[in-house]
């Protein structure tokens, strides 16, 4: 089932609108606990287009926009960028794609980010894939990406996991009230995390008895 994108709301940001249906599941969980990771995998086996919002973001500074600055300072100081920049990056994306059915990983990060992409878009996510996982973890895992993030130093990682338990927790619990939260272990090897994660994607009728 997807969700009409308000035209309304959609001209009044200023882009163009097609009405287009999508499915959207959202892809939370702390910085390092394996959402890019995990995300393309679900491409390869489930045709799902990948939208990360850090990724959006980071291109957007390299693409030398005017917020570029902004962007870069606020993902160094581990800091939520304004939702209505990172609200139309994702929707100038799914605008964009052919696709109809979007993860969308990193995102939304705390509660007016949630509101404000619901009220914008009208989309409203079909599932919460959560990557639980604990933070001693996470930082392993993050001190050893090698991606050459300026975000990933322990200093803006302590910050980073600040913001993440007192901003984009309550937007995973607001999501669980709701029977909305796909919660996955994921602290266990890559593969076994799939395993999981494949689980939740696969429809009842699909699934072969063991
Ligand atoms: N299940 C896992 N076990 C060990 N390392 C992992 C696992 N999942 C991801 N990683 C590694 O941890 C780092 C962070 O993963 P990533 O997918 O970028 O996380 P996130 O997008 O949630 O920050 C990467 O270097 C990745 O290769
Ligand atoms: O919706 C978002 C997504 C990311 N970020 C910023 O981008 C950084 C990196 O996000 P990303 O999801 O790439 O990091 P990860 O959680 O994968 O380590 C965050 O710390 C924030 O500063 C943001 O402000 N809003
Ligand atoms: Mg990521």
């Amino acid at each position: 089932m997807g969700t009409v994108v308000d035209a309304a709301n959609k001209e009044a940001n200023g882009i163009a609108h097609t009405n287009k249906k999508v499915t959207v599941v959202f892809v939370l969980g702390g910085p390092g606990s394996g959402k890019g990771t995990q995300c393309a995998n679900i491409v390869q086996h489930f045709g799902y287009t990948h939208l990360s919002a850090g990724d959006l973001l980071r291109a957007e500074i390299k693409s030398g926009s005017e917020n570029g600055t902004m962007i870069q300072n606020m993902i160094k100081e581990g800091k939520i960028v304004p939702s209505e920049v990172t609200i139309k990056l994702l929707q100038r994306a799914i605008e964009e794609n052919g696709n109809d059915k979007f993860l969308i990983d990193g995102f939304p990060r705390n509660e007016e980010n949630r509101a404000a992409f619901e009220a914008v878009t009208g989309i409203e996510p079909e599932f919460v894939l959560f990557f639980d996982c604990p933070e001693e973890e996470m930082e392993n895992r993050l001190l050893s990406r090698n991606q050459g993030r300026e975000d990933d130093n322990i200093e803006t990682i302590r910050k980073r996991f600040r913001v993440y338990m007192e901003s984009s927790v309550p937007v995973i619990e607001y999501y669980n009230a709701k029977g909305k939260v796909r919660k996955i272990d994921a602290a266990r090897p890559i593969e076994e995390v799939f395993e999981a994660v494949k689980a939740v994607f696969t429809p009842p009728s699909d699934k072969v008895a063991a």
